[in-house]
């Protein structure tokens, strides 16, 4: 396991730790969220704790079916203790950039449903300001070409993301378009900008939503409250 791998996974196992027996917990997406899958997954086997878990992502539903946790849904359950996700970028007002692995909208839903957002990252994703990594946004396949054009009148060079050589649909049924806006200095101003466009589904901007955030690097495991 190379370095950055075991950063991901001293978080993912660290974060599992806040998880108390009966919560219900969101579960976020993507390869840092795996840890923490397989951590709660350790942790119902050893010490017997009874949760349950709503994934964002169809991959994440299927790492919890692998590693034994019981998963319930937004029929059953409004309301979630904690939710605990990766992100691309944090800046130090722990506003995030997310949706690398496109699974963002259900990420915002999970974070909106839960009392406490716990993010996990390694000390790579923190930064001074917000936009060095694109931001993802989600988009409705209607008019794509139209939403992509408004868009880039916020000032950036949107880039609709691709697999396969075809449009990547979201598991909502919708597309990603990357928008490198290079240094975003009013996050909160541009995730309004963008929800006020037809078309845009969801932004990647999680706005004064993180309370915790779990920061690996060589010398260990931080954690840092708002
Ligand atoms: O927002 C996300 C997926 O939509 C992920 O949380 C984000 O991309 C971080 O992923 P990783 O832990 O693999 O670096």
């Amino acid at each position: 396991m190379n370095t950055q791998e075991q950063l991901k996974k001293a978080v993912g196992e660290k974060a599992a730790s806040f998880v108390q027996d009966g919560m219900k917990v969101g579960l976020g997406s993507g390869s840092t969220v795996y840890w923490l899958v397989h951590a709660l997954g350790e942790r119902i086997k050893e010490e017997g704790i009874q949760i349950e878990g709503i994934p964002s992502s169809i991959q994440t539903g299927a790492w919890a079916k692998e590693f034994g946790v019981p998963l319930t849904n937004f029929a059953e359950t409004k309301e979630l203790d904690i939710t605990i996700d990766g992100a691309d970028e944090v800046d130090p007002d722990f506003q995030l950039i997310k949706g690398g692995g496109a699974a963002l909208f259900r990420e915002k839903i999970i974070a909106q449903a839960a009392e406490k957002l716990l993010i996990i990252v390694d000390e790579s994703k923190m930064v001074n300001y917000l936009g060095a990594y694109a931001l993802p946004v989600e988009i409705l396949p209607f008019a794509w070409e139209r939403t992509v054009h408004e868009i880039k009148k916020l000032g950036c060079e949107p880039e609709l993301r691709m697999k396969d050589g075809e449009p990547l649909v979201t598991d909502n049924g919708n597309f990603i378009a990357d928008c490198p806006f290079e240094k975003i200095e009013d996050p909160a101003d541009l995730d309004r900008k963008l929800q006020a466009i037809a078309g845009v589904v969801e932004t990647g901007l999680f706005i004064n939503m993180a309370d915790t955030v779990i920061i690996g690097n060589s010398e260990g495991v931080t954690v840092k409250n708002k």
